[in-house]
């Protein structure tokens, strides 16, 4: 075909080549991990500076880890020859999946990669390249190459090579494929030993997936594969190699109509449409319809389902439920190894890897796995036999069990000794908000029990922070909730709490203590014009009322609210009924952002809009105090359009007004102001207008004049750094309250109920240090 005959491109099609164009050719680039900003940083990055590791490492190889990036670093190579179902396109057309390959693992596990398509079409070439990569890298992840090639070239490189080499469409494919299996037979009431599985290819996916299959109890006489040639036979010589005849059959059959009726399994690994809908009818009962080629499977689900209303069916796609994939395991696999320099990733690692990935799908979904798909959240069941790819908790199962594995077999040349610290590391690039809030999660977890109340029961995100608070025991929560609806959510969610059971639900529309609320709430408001009709109303429809009225009749030390409506109303309730810590002027609301870069607090970021000197002072101290929760010494840094004197208008003036309350009233707080928003964040900037400020280093508090200020900052920078928001964590409440804003994450609420834990039980008497 000529250039001119190409046919038009897709929608998808067009938008996925500006995908790859813009804004810079493909997927990835090098970035540095030092910063290079002056002439020493340049000779201890260079000559003469990196002589000292250069030698290091010539006289002890093994601090190569230490000092290079190689222990982090893998190779993705390809040449090309089975490029997904795209056949042979060759290493220069591979490129753009093997930059895929890249950035999954860098999304998934943080690991950097350097993508390598060579031209080698010969095993001995393939292998002398890949093999002279050993000083580079810390592992080999070989993509796409064709069997029989593939098995030859994985061989002779596991003998050669003392880093893991793995074959991610051998046994990526594998891994998550035989999870998928254990799982669905499980499902069906079947045996693994007694399965009937028939294959379509006989290429590098399917090969390594029946052999781990056969590990895993599945028997050689019950396992048919048909390739390009029909059905491999005992005798057979065309496109014959030693790794299909292992799966030979002395048969007659010839095609696959021939060997699929009554399978339990069919395991496509080879091309688009090769299943056809008729030759379904055949196969046993609740059959598993592995349809796996990329990007077009061996049957569309929608075309399978038809034929068989009882059949599992899974693909390789994303846009379809079950997705079998090896990147459900690559990336994990390869972190539990280099977490303990594995030599190798051994049968062992790989168990443990399908052990992990078959038990996570069998636990309640998380969120984040649960927005990946649109509308209803998987359980496991048929449609949901495998977690979803963006399962974060798939690195924190897969990369222990596989790290454990490997120390267990002796091959791992840097065992991993604290556990828990490794789990906590794992812990932490899941979810970024880990580090800093661990001291708090630690001192909610050993506190005496507290109870937490959700005004916004129903919430889907409120029900899955509940379970997490209930399994991390953070809290006992209580949910205001319709008992229908929380309990019809629960079961759709897939979430194994239980009113009653694990927690307590106040249903606002009948419950016994609702006369005795409404007095309670008169009692606060009776005199701020609320009428008793009005007050039954609030109490009837308001659930931050119910919350707020719970707290104050110590049925729950803490309440959680805020995840509809605006944040001024509930507010004023919380103000009504729970009211300011004794001699306070104002609530404020303090952020806290956690980026790449660090982390910040900031306040007042939701409350008073114009404060004065005096709100300014008190929510700084408030703040202050706040942030020693965390186990953190505040740093606070009173901000202006002025740097330390250098304007005279009102704002600044009250800045200046503030610092000197401060500095007079708590001599021990490190405070300083007013001074530009960069000073308070570079010691070398204050030193060049101001050296004798009382502050040191980086401010870790930064206080605002206003609230445009503050929040206009917050929201800017939350944007532009992709920054995660701890908040906003409500200051002055007479009991720990928080009212969260409508982008909460169940993460966030959980969050926000370590910290209401942490004041209701050692609720500092700020009174007494203003
Ligand atoms: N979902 C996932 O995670 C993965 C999916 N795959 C998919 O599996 C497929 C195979 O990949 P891989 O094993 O690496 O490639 P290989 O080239 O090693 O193997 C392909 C196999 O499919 C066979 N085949 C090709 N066309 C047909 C056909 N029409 N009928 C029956 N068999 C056929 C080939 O037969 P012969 O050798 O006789 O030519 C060969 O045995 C690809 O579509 C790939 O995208 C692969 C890895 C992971
Ligand atoms: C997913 C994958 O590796 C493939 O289709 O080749
Ligand atoms: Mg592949």
């Amino acid at each position: 075909m000529s250039k001119t005959d190409k046919p038009a491109l897709s929608d998808f099609e067009e938008a996925a080549l500006f995908f790859h164009r813009y804004p810079k050719p493909g997927k990835l680039e090098i970035q540095s991990t030092k910063s290079l900003g002056n002439q020493r940083d340049l000779a201890l990055a260079y000559s003469p500076g990196v002589a000292a590791p250069c030698l290091a490492i010539r006289d002890d190889a093994s601090t190569a880890a230490e000092y290079t990036a190689r222990s982090n670093l893998v190779a993705v190579v390809s040449n090309g020859t089975a490029v997904l179902g795209l056949g042979n396109i060759g290493p220069l057309a591979s490129k753009p999946v093997m930059e895929g390959k890249a950035v999954l693992f860098k999304k998934f596990a943080d690991i950097d990669v350097f993508d390598i398509e060579i031209d080698a079409m010969e095993i001995n070439r393939i292998v002398d390249v890949v093999a002279a990569l050993e000083p580079t890298f810390g592992g080999i992840n070989l993509e796409d190459i064709k069997a029989p090639e593939c098995f030859e070239v994985e061989e002779q490189l596991r003998a050669k090579m003392k880093i893991p080499v793995f074959h991610d469409d051998q046994h990526g494919t594998a891994i998550i494929v035989a999870a998928a299996i254990l799982n669905g037979l499980e499902l069906a009431g079947k045996d693994i030993a007694s399965a009937k599985i028939v294959a379509s290819g006989a290429g590098a996916a399917a090969l390594a997936c029946l052999n781990l299959l056969v590990t895993l109890g599945a028997k050689r006489e019950n396992i048919w594969i048909c390739d390009i040639e029909g059905v491999v036979y005992e005798g057979r010589t065309a496109l014959m190699d030693r790794w299909k005849a292992v799966y030979a059959q002395k048969t007659d059959a010839r095609v696959l109509a021939d060997v699929i009726g009554g399978a339990d399994v069919f395991l496509g690994l080879s091309a688009a449409g090769v299943l056809k809908p008729e030759l379904l009818k055949q196969m046993a009962d609740k059959p598993l319809i592995m349809a796996l080629a990329n990007p077009t499977p061996e049957i569309m689900p929608e075309e399978a389902r038809q034929a068989r209303a009882d059949a599992m069916i899974c693909t390789g796609r994303s846009d379809f439920p079950n997705q079998v994939n090896n990147v459900l395991c690559f990336p994990y696999i390869f972190r539990g190894a280099l977490d303990v320099g594995a030599m190798a990733i051994n049968e062992e690692m790989k168990l443990a890897a399908v052990k992990a990935i078959a038990a996570l799908a069998r636990e309640e979904p998380s969120d984040v796995a649960a927005r990946a798909y649109s509308g209803e959240t998987p359980t496991f069941g048929p449609d949901y036999l495998i977690p979803s790819p963006f399962d974060q908790r798939l690195i924190l199962r897969i990369a222990p069990a596989v790290a454990r594995a490997a120390m267990e077999t002796g091959v791992a040349t840097r065992p991993i000794e604290d556990m828990e610290a490794y789990l906590d590391k794992l812990n932490r690039f899941v979810f970024r908000s880990g580090l800093i809030m661990k001291p708090v999660f630690t001192a909610a977890r050993s506190a005496e029990k507290k109870r937490v109340i959700y005004a916004d029961g129903e919430d889907e995100r409120v029900l899955r922070a509940a379970q997490v608070v209930i399994e991390e025991g953070v809290a006992i929560p209580t949910l205001i909730g319709r008992p229908q609806v929380v309990e019809t959510r629960l079961k759709r969610y897939g979430l194994k709490i239980r009113a009653g059971t694990d927690f307590e639900l106040i249903n606002p529309e009948d419950d016994p203590r609702y006369r005795d609320y409404v007095e309670l709430f008169l009692k606060y408001t009776g005199r701020q014009g609320v009428t008793p009709e009005t007050a039954r109303t609030i109490v009837r429809t308001n659930s931050t009322a119910i919350a707020a009225l719970a707290v104050m009749r110590d049925e729950a030390d803490a309440m959680i609210c805020g995840l509809e409506g605006r944040f001024e109303r509930h507010l004023r309730l919380v103000g009504q009924i729970i009211g300011k810590s004794g001699g306070l002027r104002d609530f404020s609301a303090l952020s806290l952002l956690i980026s790449q870069r660090g982390t910040l607090f900031l306040t007042d970021t939701y409350v008073t809009v114009d404060p004065d000197a005096e709100e300014i002072a008190e929510m700084t101290i408030l703040a202050a105090n706040e942030i020693r929760r965390f186990g953190i010494e505040p740093k606070a840094a009173l901000l202006s359009h002025s740097n330390f004197g250098s304007k005279d208008s009102e704002s600044a003036e009250k800045m200046r007004r503030a610092t000197a309350i401060l500095s007079e009233r708590h001599p021990d707080l490190e405070v300083d102001g007013e001074m530009h928003g960069d000073a308070a964040l570079s010691q070398a900037l204050r030193d060049r207008v101001f050296p004798a400020s009382r502050l040191t280093g980086e401010a870790n508090l930064l206080v605002f004049p206003n609230l445009d200020a503050a929040n206009i900052t917050l929201n800017v920078v939350k944007s532009v750094t992709d920054a995660l928001h701890v908040g906003p964590i409500l200051l002055g409440a007479a009991r720990p309250a928080h009212i969260l804003t409508p982008s909460v994450t169940s993460r966030g609420i959980v969050n926000m109920t370590a910290l209401a834990v942490v004041e209701a039980s050692q609720r500092l008497d700020t009174e007494k240090q203003l």
